[in-house]
């Protein structure tokens, strides 16, 4: 695929739709109550924005054009999709919007949380350290890491509600200290040369529209010496673009998940090692002989819970308790107290979730490619 030109980012457009849209639902407390404290119009220009992309785009007819378009516009792409999903994503999963593997007796919030150790502990994070985290989310991880490794660490995110909400939870758990959020653009950042002694990205560069890009940025921003860790969201090499049924499922990924051109795992491998990484590990963490699938919670699979304490984030995440959750979503639109385009939101997460089981079943896909790299010293 052509190489496209970066979007031109302008933060103050951005920083004036945020307060458009969200006002002041940053500070409300839980996903449910943010989601319909939003601006009408707004958020109606958000949905055409995103929905534009995938609206009436089937896999059969998918032509290279299509995600060329999409690529051309990944910031706004993506940004608009967090504009729309954050507040579900609180909602229905938490505040670390990433996957996990599971342990026996293992709740679901503290498999989250050794997710987030094991990559602080494989890129070496040590108390006092300057740490980047790209795409760093409403900060659920950057403030378990914070805790875990007593580093300081900074937010990369190009989502203004997102950074707004990062900083209201670092306020409240008293880890301002600690803790920064900047907003912009991960394939074009801001950061001098050599400013970090640490960077790791959980399933967000994913939504780059070259994998070569961001991890360029990241090998600048690295001190010498200093060591990338990434949970990577990668098609593994079983997927065939040629087929119309591992195009569907990629296709479906993409529309539920906010990305703009997703990549199989040679590509990623290759984009570290262009950019100039040493690889010091690679891995598909999906792979590992786990008792239970890293995709069950979203499958529903509620066999698979360890806790009674999960029962109600999980059964959120069943087809039934999503149909409850979407068309009361739904009815509250019809009747004009949710923003329109909430239901058409929820519906594509929900079909994205099913597009990620389908894929992780096929081995397909995998949302744990776990690369590790260092910067070499000169
Ligand atoms: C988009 C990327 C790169 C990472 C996010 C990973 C996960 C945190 C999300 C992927 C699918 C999402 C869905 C939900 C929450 C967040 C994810 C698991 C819901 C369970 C939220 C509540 C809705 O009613 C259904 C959603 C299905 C998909």
């Amino acid at each position: 695929m052509p190489v496209a030109p970066l979007e031109q980012e302008n933060h103050q457009r951005d920083a004036e739709f945020n307060k458009a849209m969200h006002g002041k639902s940053a500070q409300v407390t839980g996903g449910v109550a943010a989601m319909f404290a939003k601006d009408q119009g707004a958020k109606q220009l958000a949905v055409d924005e995103y929905f534009k992309h995938f609206d009436n785009k089937r896999a059969e007819t998918e032509t290279a054009a299509d995600r060329e378009a999409r690529t051309r516009e990944y910031a706004t792409l993506t940004r608009h999709y967090y504009n729309l999903a954050t507040d579900l994503y609180e909602y229905g999963w938490g505040q670390s919007f990433h996957f996990s593997r599971y342990s026996v007796g293992e709740s679901f919030y503290q498999a989250i949380a050794r997710h987030e150790h094991y990559l602080a502990m494989k890129i070496g994070i040590q108390p006092g350290m300057k740490v980047l985290d790209v795409g760093c989310g409403v900060g659920g991880p950057a403030r378990e890491i914070a805790k875990f490794t007593d580093a300081h660490i900074t937010g990369l995110n190009n989502n203004d509600y997102q950074i707004d909400r990062a900083t209201h939870y670092a306020v409240k758990e008293g880890l301002s200290g600690q803790l920064k959020f900047v907003k912009g653009d991960f394939m074009q950042m801001s950061f001098p040369d050599n400013s970090f002694d640490a960077v790791y990205a959980i399933e967000a560069t994913v939504h780059a529209p070259k994998l070569e890009g961001v991890y360029g940025e990241i090998f600048r921003v690295l001190k010498p010496g200093g060591v990338f860790g990434v949970y990577e969201w990668l098609m593994t090499d079983n997927y065939d673009n040629d087929n119309v049924e591992h195009r569907a499922i990629r296709l479906a990924i993409e529309e539920g998940n906010g990305i703009s051109n997703m990549v199989p795992i040679s590509e990623g491998l290759a984009a570290m090692k262009n950019v100039g990484f040493e690889l010091l590990h690679k891995e598909d963490l999906a792979d590992r002989p786990d008792p239970m699938p890293w995709y069950w919670p979203i499958a529903g699979e509620m066999r698979y819970m360890q806790s009674y304490r999960d029962l109600f984030t999980c059964f959120r995440m069943t087809h039934f308790g999503r149909s409850v959750m979407h068309n009361f979503t739904g009815l509250l639109e019809f009747v004009g107290i949710a923003p329109k385009g909430t239901k058409k939101t929820a519906d594509a997460l929900a079909k994205g979730a099913d597009g990620l089981v389908a894929g992780a079943k096929k081995k397909l896909f995998t949302p744990m490619y776990l690369m590790v790299g260092r910067k070499p010293e000169n």
